[in-house]
């Protein structure tokens, strides 16, 4: 299929590799993709994915070094919103986030003279194809770390290598890459401290053997980088309003309406983020430090920093040995957070299949109530606050069904989970602990399967994370490598009283908050804790 965009018509390819619904073939679109770019030729091409910056980004900085021939080299940039199988479609609230990331890097290259290609198809024909049409020599990108997608990057590779093109994959979207951190044995960890405690090893190694590449103070030289042919911002800006990645250009209600007041996507935002957080890092400290303050949600003590590392607009090296460098107990915990999204990584490239599968594989056996989820008639359901028109909508479930409703919408009548999911809804994002507490309620005391709970949180989070959220699920669940035991169970009562005892964080997302029109609990804690442990004995 092709659609018409802004006069744009040839920014989404057919998923399958042969040709377009119209009977276009891949080699023509591509032809007339370029063309619209003003592309002719190029001797490199930089294929950006989830490393949406040009700051310390080394397959950028490899690309962009050194001219050809004595003259400056010229690039391309390409992105490709894949579509082939394999790759997991991105949620609603994710696409709003690359929409104006892609905008912010499309300015940002505009800037160095960078055309930026942006198109939807099967990366693995799309890119060899471009390469091919640009007559380059020299390809780049940044690794990633799940197996479908390391399949679709060997056989890019393998098929720009047959062509006599050089192909170079960087690391860059963690701190360390999963093969780096081996047991004495050489096997994978299960368990995060053992994890932690050698990944920390490997970075401190790395910062002695190699202390000047590891300043960050290195961007790509790119005054040797000029774009044979000129940038094409509009051509790209009409590209990226073609993947129709916002609400309202598909149609949906605008539950983005916040967003933007809490987000600025992009590599600036990011910085703007980070530094701000190295400021209070180093100034505040007991119990408003990240150490003690982190796990009150009311504070605004943690970084904020997931969908900027979520989609690469900033390195994660950077902002570890920034925040390692002021010492101290709060910047040591701080580093120690940010190497759980390692785990989890690391987890997921010794099982790719963490998304869908149970790791401790006796919990398939455990009773969860399952239900094909309809997200459209979640997103349809009234927002909290219309009870009446509410019931309408849940009447179509099932009890188990309707149950996931009113967790997702924030209307169970247990405040701290209401407001943790109206909190994902309004803003994208949830704190960490208010995360844990409501998919402990989702899997433990409403009894619902944890993959239904981790496709909401895929569709509804800004950072949501092919690693971090089935792992950080799996871990809620009990289910999953080095997890919380079953039997620990939080009580979103007493975790409100301990983490939220002003009602702060609850007042804020929670209008109706003490007042007649709230509903009563959905669930009785007690009991449904004594069913859940029931149902776990029994595994
Ligand atoms: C059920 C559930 C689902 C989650 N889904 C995601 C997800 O899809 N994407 C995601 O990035 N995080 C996920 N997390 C982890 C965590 O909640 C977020 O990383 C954190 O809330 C982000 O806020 P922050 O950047 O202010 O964190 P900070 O406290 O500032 O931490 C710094 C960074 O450390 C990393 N980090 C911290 N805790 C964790 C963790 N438990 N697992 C992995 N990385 C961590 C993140 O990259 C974070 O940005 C999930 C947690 C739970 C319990």
């Amino acid at each position: 299929m092709s659609i018409m965009v802004q006069g744009l018509e040839h920014s989404v390819f057919s998923s399958s590799s042969q040709g377009s619904g119209s009977g276009v073939g891949v080699g023509e679109q591509v032809r007339r993709l370029l063309a619209d770019y003003g592309c002719g030729s190029a001797d490199r091409v930089m294929w950006f994915r989830d490393d949406l910056r040009l700051r310390d980004n080394a397959a950028f900085e490899w690309l962009c070094g050194g001219g050809v021939g004595g003259k400056p080299a010229s690039v391309v940039a390409v992105f490709v919103l894949e579509s082939q199988q394999g790759s997991r479609p991105l949620g609603r609230a994710s696409k709003w986030w690359l929409y104006h990331s892609l905008f912010s890097l499309t300015r940002d290259l505009a800037q160095v003279g960078v055309p930026f290609v942006v198109c939807a198809g099967d990366s693995s024909v799309v890119v060899p194809e471009l390469v091919r049409q640009l007559g380059a020599r020299k390809v780049a990108w940044s690794r990633r770390y799940h197996a479908p997608l390391c399949a679709v990057d060997a056989s890019v590779k393998e098929t720009l290598k047959q062509r006599g093109v050089v192909a170079r994959s960087c690391a860059g979207f963690l701190l360390t890459e999963p093969w780096q951190v081996r047991t004495n044995q050489g096997g994978d960890y299960r368990v995060y401290g053992p994890f932690s405690k050698k990944a920390m090893q490997v970075l401190e190694q790395e910062r002695i053997d190699a202390p000047t590449s590891l300043s960050h103070t290195v961007t790509a030289d790119l005054s040797a980088v000029r774009s044979s042919v000129g940038g094409r911002e509009e051509a790209t800006m009409a590209a990226v309003d073609g993947l129709c990645l916002l609400p309202a250009q598909r149609g949906e209600p605008a539950w983005d309406k916040e967003f933007a007041q809490h987000h600025r996507p992009g590599e600036i935002g990011a910085w703007a983020r980070a530094e701000e957080f190295f400021r209070t890092i180093g100034t505040r400290h007991g119990d408003d430090g990240y150490a003690c303050g982190r796990d009150f949600p009311s504070k605004q003590v943690v970084s904020g920093l997931s969908p900027h590392f979520r989609f690469g607009e900033i390195s994660p090296r950077v902002v570890y040995d920034q925040v390692i460098g002021v010492g101290g107990q709060d910047a040591l915990v701080f580093c120690k957070e940010l190497l759980w999204r390692d785990f989890a990584w690391h987890r997921l490239f010794h099982n790719p299949l963490m998304e869908v599968e149970c790791i401790r594989g006796e919990f398939e056996q455990y009773p969860w109530a399952r239900f094909p989820l309809e997200l459209d008639v979640v997103y349809r359901s009234q927002p909290a606050g219309s009870r009446d028109e509410f019931r309408l909508v849940s009447e179509q479930f099932s009890t188990p069904g309707s149950d996931f409703v009113a967790w997702a919408r924030g209307t169970t009548g247990i405040s701290l989970v209401d407001a943790g999911m109206r909190e994902l809804w309004r803003t994208g994002v949830m704190h960490n602990r208010v995360r844990m507490v409501t998919g402990s309620l989702l899997t433990k005391n409403l009894g619902i399967d944890w993959r239904l709970g981790e496709q909401w949180f895929w569709d509804a989070l800004v950072d949501a994370d092919l690693a971090a959220n089935p792992f950080n699920w799996q871990w809620v669940a009990g289910c999953g490598d080095d997890a919380a035991p079953f039997f620990r169970i939080f009580n979103p009562d007493t975790q409100a009283k301990r983490f939220d005892p002003d009602a702060t964080y609850r007042k804020e997302f929670i209008e109706e908050f003490s007042t007649p029109s709230y509903p009563p609990p959905l669930v009785d804690l007690k009991e449904s804790r004594r069913c859940a442990l029931d149902a776990y004995r029994s595994l």
